[in-house]
């Protein structure tokens, strides 16, 4: 595993893993692996296919268990604070998590409501998103590039601490890519931690980011 420390770690730590271990099809994926986040820090986690970026992040999320070790969101196991934790968390997967027969208003809609969130004005975030005169047709019929905008509006109402994103950047053009990452230095200014999956190198310049490349281990 090679590990990379770029920029300044503030104080408060939000997310740590202490010596997490992963196993899949008696394949270790990864062990002993331990990190901690602070406010303002993203960690991107790079790797070949396979070898466990997406089960990393489902850890993370508290969406399956690590053979070993343990994960803490502001100094609690998640075990012990599921709820609290789920509230704190917006988790976007690889797949786009959006309802196909829906329209992006309505899966807009739908995702204000879960989260107790209200989006001041869907039309004009969709519009920002270059989506505009799309928002009243089922989403099965957008591009996968706007269907993956369509999934992404969520980061732009949504208030949550933590934000772990499995490959976001996948079907985006450049100009959304750049967009998102302005997006991205935004959240963490205000105290966010991000952790993301990418097959792309980040562009922007984060002030405190943390690299982890997960080798391909047989
Ligand atoms: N639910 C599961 N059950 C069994 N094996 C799984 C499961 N999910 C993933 N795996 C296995 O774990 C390994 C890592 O998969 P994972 O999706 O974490 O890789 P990844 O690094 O995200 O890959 P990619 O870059 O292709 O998205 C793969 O060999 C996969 O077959």
């Amino acid at each position: 595993m090679r590990r990379l420390f770029l920029g300044v770690c503030p104080l408060s730590i939000i997310l740590a893993a202490e010596a997490l271990s992963c196993v899949r099809q008696d394949r270790v994926l990864f062990e002993n692996l331990s990190f901690q986040l602070s406010a303002g820090q993203v960690l991107y986690i790079q790797g070949k296919n396979g070898a466990g970026k997406s089960s990393l992040l489902r850890l993370l999320a508290g969406l399956t268990l690590p053979e070993d070790g343990r994960i803490l969101f502001r100094g609690k196991p998640l075990s012990e604070q599921a709820e609290v934790f789920a509230e704190h968390l917006l988790f976007i997967g690889h797949h786009s998590g959006i309802h196909p027969q829906l329209t992006a208003l309505q899966n807009l809609a739908f995702w204000a409501a879960i989260s107790e969130q209200a989006v001041a004005d869907p039309y004009q975030l969709l519009g920002s998103l270059g989506l505009a005169g799309l928002e009243d047709i089922p989403c099965f019929m957008l591009s996968a590039g706007q269907q993956r905008r369509v999934s992404l509006a969520r980061l732009w109402f949504s208030s949550q601490l933590l934000w772990i994103l499995d490959e976001p950047f996948t079907s985006l053009d450049q100009q959304l890519i750049a967009k998102l990452e302005q997006h991205f230095l935004q959240h963490l200014a205000k105290g966010g931690v991000i952790v993301l999956t990418s097959h792309q190198h980040l562009a922007a310049e984060y002030p405190a980011l943390q690299a982890i490349e997960l080798e391909y281990r047989w």
